[in-house]
């Protein structure tokens, strides 16, 4: 849609023309995903906040030692999935720490405790468990994956996501937000991206604004990920996020990127991937909904009656009427989806192992969700 010069350009745009290009945003998603805006009903579980790597911004990653850091045990996570059950979520959304017991004996003794070697082993047990005990459907958020981590968790999962956050190489230096971060190696994250296309897993991923990066480190990393989606047809939706600085962090007294700049970001976005891949900005880091609105969103991503979002804890989720009424004064409907989009539920494809299509099937049938075919 964009070239890249056009792309390059868009930062910069002056008003009258960025209002155009916002405009053009806004008609590209009524035309591929209606006058309709989605979001899925889930609870968070962060299996474990310990993680080899030491991101400038993160507060959800606790170090052994400290009282906060911990692995849920199967009963907490059980605990909290059938509360969800019992307030109507249908996702399971596993965010965790990366390889923490590649780094830290603590780790390594925790697993040991629950009967396990890696997290990865761990995740999947609790994925089964979910799947056959409850009607929540797990979403995978664990950082880069190998090949056979990704084989072992597509039976047990319908979707699964890592953020690319940036293509930047430079924000590994010293001083930078991924320093000291093998996983945010981004030809690491690349790879995995790759890998789950190649295992035809539906993908969530997205940038991450406001860590440094440049206008042209982002546009270098939605095509990247645009190029992905057209060699696997994977990538079912990117989310924007914004950065926001959290106190005791590396990266506490960063400037968090101002609405114009989410605004222009999210423009750039729209124009630039395949219009079937869905458009996310968390309802909970913003308030201003109408911009990003205007801007060419389709998707608030996942919202809980029942946790905390445990990366931004402090950023309390709207309540979801009030999201609904918001979103009707713009002129857009709000409904709930899954944590798996429409185009990839049709059954027998290479997108859904047999015991998830399976369990797919019988739940839309019964429910009738955010089933609106795109893309
Ligand atoms: O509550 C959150 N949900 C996050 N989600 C979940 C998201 O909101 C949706 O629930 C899922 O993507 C399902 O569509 C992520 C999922 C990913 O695959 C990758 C990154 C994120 C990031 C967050 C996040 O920071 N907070
Ligand atoms: C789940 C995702 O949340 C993002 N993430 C981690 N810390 C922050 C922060 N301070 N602000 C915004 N997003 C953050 C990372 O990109 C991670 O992949
Ligand atoms: N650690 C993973 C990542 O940064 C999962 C989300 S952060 C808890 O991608
Ligand atoms: S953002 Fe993810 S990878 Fe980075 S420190 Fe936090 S938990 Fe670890």
């Amino acid at each position: 849609m964009l070239t890249h010069s056009e792309a390059l350009a868009l930062e910069k745009a002056p008003s009258r023309e960025f209002e155009e290009l916002s405009n053009c945003a806004a008609q590209l998603r009524n035309t591929h995903w209606g006058r309709t805006l989605t979001y899925s009903r889930k609870v968070f579980v962060p299996l474990t906040n310990m993680c080899r790597d030491d991101c400038g911004y993160c507060t959800f990653v606790q170090k052994p030692g400290s009282p906060a850091a911990r692995v849920m045990t199967p009963d907490e996570v059980m605990a909290v999935v059938k509360e969800g059950e019992r307030l109507g979520c249908k996702e399971v959304l596993f965010s965790l720490g990366e390889k923490p017991e590649l780094r830290y004996a603590e780790a390594r003794e925790a697993l040991a405790r629950l009967g396990h070697t890696s997290m990865i082993d761990y995740l999947i047990e609790m994925c089964r468990r979910v799947l056959d005990e409850t009607d929540l459907l797990p979403h995978v958020n664990a950082g880069t994956l190998s090949d056979t981590e990704i084989a072992r968790l597509k039976p047990v999962s319908v979707s699964m996501g890592m953020m690319l956050e940036n293509i930047s190489r430079r924000l590994l230096q010293r001083g930078q937000a991924h320093y000291a971060c093998p996983d945010k190696v981004p030809v690491q994250r690349l790879r995995t991206l790759e890998r789950a296309g190649q295992h035809g897993v539906p993908f969530t991923t997205g940038i991450l604004i406001g860590i440094g990066e440049t206008w042209a480190e982002r546009v270098d990393s939605l095509m990247a990920i645009n190029a992905l989606h057209q060699s696997h047809g994977h990538i079912q939706e990117v989310i924007v996020q914004n950065f926001r600085a959290k106190p005791g962090t590396a990266m506490a007294n960063h400037p968090e990127p101002d609405l114009n700049d989410m605004v222009r970001t999210l423009v750039l976005a729209r124009l630039l991937l395949h219009p079937s891949i869905s458009l996310q900005a968390p309802p909970n880091l913003e308030s201003r909904f109408a911009a990003y609105i205007g801007a060419g969103i389709n998707d608030w991503g996942g919202i809980s009656p029942v946790t905390i979002d445990h990366i931004n804890p402090e950023r309390a989720w709207p309540q979801i009427e009030a999201l609904r009424q918001a979103t009707a004064r713009c002129g857009y409907g709000l409904e709930e989806r899954l944590a798996v989009y429409p185009r990839y539920l049709k059954s027998s494809n290479r997108f859904l192992a047999a015991p998830i299509a399976a369990r797919l099937d019988a739940i839309t049938r019964e429910d009738g969700l955010a089933l609106q075919q795109c893309g």
